[in-house]
């Protein structure tokens, strides 16, 4: 993976100041084709920062992001959505009182609709339906389409973000924390599901449990107050010994 990457997206000289918190300090990063890269560092590292750039969802001071070369930087959330880059969706987002499987297809409409200015029903449209059922396929959630959002667990919840995210058709997946309040078993269970997008998808994946983080990535980047320290495979990192001090805590 080291040797031969070839550039999927890529962050370069990426600044973002809060006032007077430098949040992002002249961030690059590249992620290659079909990686899994994992993005960590201590709390306040400027993690979720760096993703909502790259989403779009937040503009940078200055510095670039492109996306198979080309430079995205400007471009609205909407249109890098477009283009393949998709931010998994949080909980928050959910629409309750609707199936799972209504969910995803109001997702895939909401997208379809920007891009073909088209009003279609979610409920019915087979070509809204279909993709929906795929993304939850994907995710392991096939049995649960017709379940209310309300009435699904926690972790089912982060499943259906991940699948949202999957039915746009993107190539690019930007991953916050999406094992983030879910117990042993349902963390297991979202790795395994990531393990087998590996290779489909350049995924960025924030995450916190160094387990998991070993598990699963191709390579680490670590972040300390906003700035990429180090980048490697995973034994590198582990051994890295500022990689240590600053992040794991030993001196
Ligand atoms: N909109 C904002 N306005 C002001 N400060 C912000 C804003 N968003 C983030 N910050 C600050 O920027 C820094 C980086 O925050 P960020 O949430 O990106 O870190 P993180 O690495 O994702 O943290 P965690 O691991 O705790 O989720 C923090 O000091 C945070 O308080």
């Amino acid at each position: 993976m080291t040797d031969m990457i070839t550039p999927k997206l890529e962050i370069r000289n990426l600044n973002k100041a809060f006032g007077a918190l430098i949040a992002t300090n002249n961030a690059s990063l590249v992620v290659g084709q079909g990686e899994l890269h994992a993005l960590i560092g201590p709390n306040g590292a400027g993690k979720t920062t760096l993703i909502s750039q790259i989403s779009g969802e937040l503009m940078p001071d200055s510095g670039t992001v492109l996306l198979d070369g080309r430079d995205i930087t400007r471009l609205p959330a909407y249109r890098r959505a477009e283009v393949g880059l998709a931010r998994s969706f949080q909980i928050s987002q959910l629409y309750n009182e609707f199936t799972a499987e209504d969910n995803v297809a109001m997702a895939v409409q909401a997208q379809s609709s920007k891009r073909y200015n088209l009003w279609r029903n979610a409920r019915k449209d087979p070509e809204l339906r279909e993709p929906a059922k795929l993304a939850l396929a994907k995710v392991g959630l096939s049995d649960r389409g017709n379940e209310k959002v309300a009435s699904l667990a926690h972790g089912e919840k982060r499943q259906l973000e991940l699948a949202i995210a999957l039915s746009l058709n993107a190539s690019v997946l930007l991953l916050d924390e999406p094992m983030a309040g879910l117990g042993a078993e349902e963390s297991m269970l979202m790795k395994d599901i990531l393990q087998g997008l590996k290779g489909q998808y350049a995924m960025l994946l924030v995450e916190h449990d160094m387990d998991i983080v070993f598990a699963l990535a191709d390579r680490v980047t670590v972040l300390v107050y906003g700035k990429p320290i180090f980048t490697g495979v995973p034994d590198e990192v582990r051994e890295h010994s500022a990689v240590r001090e600053a992040y794991l805590g030993e001196g």
